[in-house]
């Protein structure tokens, strides 16, 4: 008899081999926590779904809390990345806010931010842990939130950037004859402008709304479609080189959050000639205005004078002089760490503001009440620059309380779903509502589902831990029957003294994360979006537009963005 040959012993060998590794590959589930089924039985887990949502939609995380509407489960477990391990998603407000505000020693800083933003700002407290490094860093930057330079220096740049963005509007509204134009890209010059004079001073050369103005200025006419329901084409002005160049950095973040290897899709962007100089150009601003800042503080030291701060870059500066003083070592103004937490600042800030504003287009268009009930508001409050003919200066609109705008703002911001879910990385192994969850596991808190836009799913106590269940009514929660819907009044109760006030804890939001690692701009967040607001209804009623151009699909970026933003302004009457 012929023996077997070897080879057949040698294939048999590789294809158990083969099948093990196969096996081995498959996605492993965390124990207690449901998944798709499906899931578990495919190498690519749940990616063939999520990219088939994100295909038809353009959103990653109306997928993701859809997972616990389809489990029927507060917390669920999705395989979102091949030979990955799994991520956990939950959505139950007072359990997110038990982890982002108290667990702090169980949840930290989230590995997937690190992924995503460190090929850009490597050296930002952003993308740290949260430990000495990030204390250290947070230090450089405490000052950018304090109340004064919130009212004398950030407002004041907001209100200048906002003014021109009427004076652009009027000049698209004049060529535009009534049809509706798109407005999403006015909007993100405007919040760069406003941010850039922030953080680097006063810079008139680099205005995107004045390089539009100028453009605006030699255009007499446009074309006008018959149709009075199409929109219509205006012309756009390049960005100034530098601006564009920061853009470029900014939305280089964009191709790492779709990518299953983010830090290498990074790395290879940035070999890119365009990434190249744009990463040279930024490097160069920032070392510059890092050294006239430098010569400012020294100059007014020189003089025996206190420094004066004009920007962000010179409270960093003169921090940075007093801190190292103070830990007896020589400043490090010119460190990675400085530059990133100055780019940090710009990436943080521009684009989730600009979201924000234009999701708050659409919804003042679509609501007439409740943007003709905000314009009698502010012009009852301000009632000195109606009576001049003047639009509110920035002081004014800092300083003076108006409880329906800041229900309207809060609306826009839990509506907006600008940043639709905080995500922290569990340090420890740990527990979330009786599941056990390994160390090392992220952790999606979702903003945007059950709980927040749908009822919340019914916990049973026993699975709470003792500090939810102590902080249980420190927060309000929505009507079932409306909580849905765009509705500021939401946001308004009734005082002792039986006056309607604004009231934040009314009910959950998550827009902004919350606790130690929740948006540290925040405050700059609400100035903004109170100065813009306040001067755009001032100045127009945002009439309603054509019903195809009005849907609120909207695409996961940066941010998560309306996929349509037009408007239609006409002067406001007086
Ligand atoms: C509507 C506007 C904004 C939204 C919706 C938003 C949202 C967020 C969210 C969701 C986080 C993560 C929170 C968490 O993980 O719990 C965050 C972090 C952060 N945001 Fe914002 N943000 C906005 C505006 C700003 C502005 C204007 C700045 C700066 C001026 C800024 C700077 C930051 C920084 C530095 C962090 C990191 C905080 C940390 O790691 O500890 N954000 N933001």
């Amino acid at each position: 008899m012929q023996e077997a040959s070897p080879y057949f012993a040698y294939a048999g060998g590789a294809i158990v081999a083969l099948y093990l590794l196969y096996r081995w590959a498959l996605p492993k589930p965390i124990p207690g926590i449901p998944y798709n089924p499906e899931a578990i039985r495919s190498l690519l887990g749940d990616v063939p779904s999520m990219v088939q949502h994100v295909g038809k939609t353009q959103e990653v995380h109306s997928w993701m809390s859809a997972q616990n509407v389809k489990l029927k489960s507060p917390i669920v477990q999705l395989f979102n990345r091949p030979f990955g391990r799994p991520c956990v998603v939950v959505t139950d407000f007072p359990e997110a806010q038990d982890i982002l505000v108290r667990r702090t020693k169980e949840f930290d800083r989230s590995k997937f931010i690190a992924d995503v933003s460190g090929g850009i700002v490597p050296e930002s407290h952003f993308v740290m842990q949260t430990n000495d490094k990030f204390r250290k860093h947070r230090k450089w930057i405490q000052g950018i939130m304090a109340t004064g330079f919130l009212q004398d220096i950030a407002a004041p740049f907001v209100h200048a950037a906002g003014l021109d963005l009427l004076q652009l509007w009027e000049e698209k509204a004049r060529l535009s004859k009534g049809h509706a134009f798109a407005a999403a890209n006015d909007v993100y010059c405007t919040t760069m402008d406003s941010i850039w004079p922030i953080v680097f001073g006063k810079d008139p050369a680099n205005s995107n709304s004045k390089a539009q103005l100028r453009l605006y200025l030699t255009v007499k006419e446009v074309d006008v479609p018959s149709d009075p329901d199409a929109p219509i084409t205006l012309p756009k002005a390049p960005h100034p080189d530098i601006m564009q160049s920061i853009l470029n950095i900014m939305h280089s973040v964009e191709a790492c959050i779709k990518s299953p290897v983010p830090a290498l899709a990074h790395w290879m962007l940035r070999q890119t000639p365009t990434l190249k100089k744009s990463f040279r150009d930024k490097d160069e601003l920032i070392q510059k205005e890092i050294r006239r800042a430098v010569d400012r503080a020294m100059a007014a030291s020189k003089d025996g004078k206190e420094a004066q701060v004009q920007c962000a870059i010179d409270d960093i500066v003169i921090r940075e002089f007093q801190l190292a003083d103070k830990e007896n070592r020589s400043p490090e103004f010119f460190s990675r760490g400085i530059s990133d937490e100055i780019l940090g600042f710009v990436v943080g800030a521009q684009d989730t503001t600009a979201t924000s504003v234009t999701w708050a287009l659409k919804y003042l268009a679509d609501h007439q009440d409740v943007q003709t009930k905000l314009r009698n508001e502010l012009r009852k409050a301000h009632s000195e620059a109606a009576a001049d003919g003047r639009a509110p200066s920035a002081a004014e609109i800092t300083t003076t309380i108006i409880h329906y705008r800041d229900a309207v703002v809060e609306e826009i911001f839990r509506c907006s779903l600008t940043e639709a879910s905080s995500v922290r990385t569990a340090v420890v192994d740990t527990q979330v509502l009786g599941c056990f969850i390994p160390k090392g596991t992220e952790v999606f808190l979702m903003g945007n589902g059950p709980g927040f836009f749908s009822p919340e799913f019914e916990i049973d106590d026993s699975l709470r831990t003792k500090s939810s269940l102590e902080s249980k009514d420190k927060v309000g929660s929505w009507e079932h029957s409306d909580m849905a819907i765009f509705n500021p009044d939401r946001w308004l109760v009734t005082n002792a003294a039986g006056q309607t006030e604004f009231d934040a804890a009314a009910g959950p939001m998550l827009t902004f994360g919350l606790g130690e690692r929740g948006c540290y701009g925040r405050r700059m967040a609400y100035v903004q979006m109170k100065q813009l607001l306040t001067l755009i209804v001032w100045k127009f009623e945002l009439h309603k537009c054509p019903e195809a151009l009005s849907s609120y699909a909207a695409t996961d970026k940066m941010a998560h963005m309306p996929q349509f933003c037009y408007i239609r302004p006409v002067k406001a009457k007086w």
